[in-house]
């Protein structure tokens, strides 16, 4: 379902922190939030997953408003993997993973058989169904982060929002971990710190700076080298090799920052 932020402006504490924000991510499409510290990225994300109600503009998924919608409703049309995601440790990895089919039941129903299944198969997709059993609060950092990805695909979102998705993940896990979201297929707005491997992930990227807008489209457009050095502050270049696979190389050190 396709994504639609449209001329978003927040303010916290008496601070303007987004100004007039369109993004818009296509029905499937992943899409790479990025920008320095502070820019305003996670709070982009949390007025998407009604966390942060925008003091003006919109957010639709599909035809509705978020904003619009129940909060029943919004919870099952989007799933978001958060940094230090607040989890019950007694809680088995299976069971996390069920708190995903929370949105789709009333208030006293059971999960089915229907739900079991599909939390099998979110288990076994993120390479957890072996630790259905174990302790959630007992697993590495790394672990864990699967089984959040797994509780947001046993919910079958029509939007997928992550934050810093790949924190704690060794590299090859965050290769596998963002090969696996592509390879769902929902549509996803990522925020990603490693600029290399968002250029290598993502379909599209959109760069946050300050908290506007700054840089939006493919990977090499939006990662040009006055990006990198105006909004990261450093030298680079973005390359497509001869694999195919888009890799941004950095220079010896950082820019002198802008007093
Ligand atoms: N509740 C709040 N009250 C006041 N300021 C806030 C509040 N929440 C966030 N901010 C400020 O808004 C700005 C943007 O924060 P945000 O967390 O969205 O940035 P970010 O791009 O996700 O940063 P990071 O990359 O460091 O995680 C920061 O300056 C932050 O201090």
């Amino acid at each position: 379902m396709k994504l639609q932020v449209n001329q978003v402006s927040v303010s916290l504490g008496g601070k303007q922190i987004l100004h007039d924000v369109d993004l818009d991510v296509a029905p499937g499409e992943f899409v790479g939030l990025i920008g320095p510290n502070g820019s305003g990225k996670s709070t982009l994300l949390r007025t998407i997953y009604r966390s942060v109600r925008p003091a003006a503009g919109t957010v639709h998924l599909g035809e509705q408003d978020v904003w619009g919608m129940s909060a029943r409703t919004a919870a099952r049309h989007t799933a978001a993997v958060l940094q230090n995601c607040p989890t019950p440790p007694g809680l088995t990895v299976r069971e996390v993973a069920e708190l995903g089919r929370t949105p789709h039941h009333g208030m006293f129903d059971r999960n089915g058989h229907t739900d079991r299944e599909i939390v099998d198969a979110a288990l076994a997709r993120t390479g957890m169904a072996d630790h259905a059993d174990r302790i959630y609060g007992s697993l590495s950092g790394g672990e864990r982060q699967r089984v959040l990805l797994a509780r947001a695909l046993a919910q079958e979102p029509k939007l997928l929002v992550l934050d810093e998705p790949t924190n704690h993940l060794d590299i090859r896990a965050r290769f596998e971990l963002l090969e696996l979201v592509h390879t769902v297929g929902v549509t996803t707005l990522a925020v990603l710190h490693d600029l290399d491997l968002a250029a290598r992930s993502c379909d599209r990227l959109v760069v946050l700076d300050g908290g506007r807008v700054v840089a939006v489209g493919p990977v090499l457009e939006a990662l040009s080298p006055a990006v990198l050095s105006e909004v990261f502050g450093v030298t680079a270049a973005t390359e497509r090799h001869d694999d195919g696979i888009v890799r941004v190389t950095y220079g010896a050190r950082p820019l002198a920052r802008a007093s």
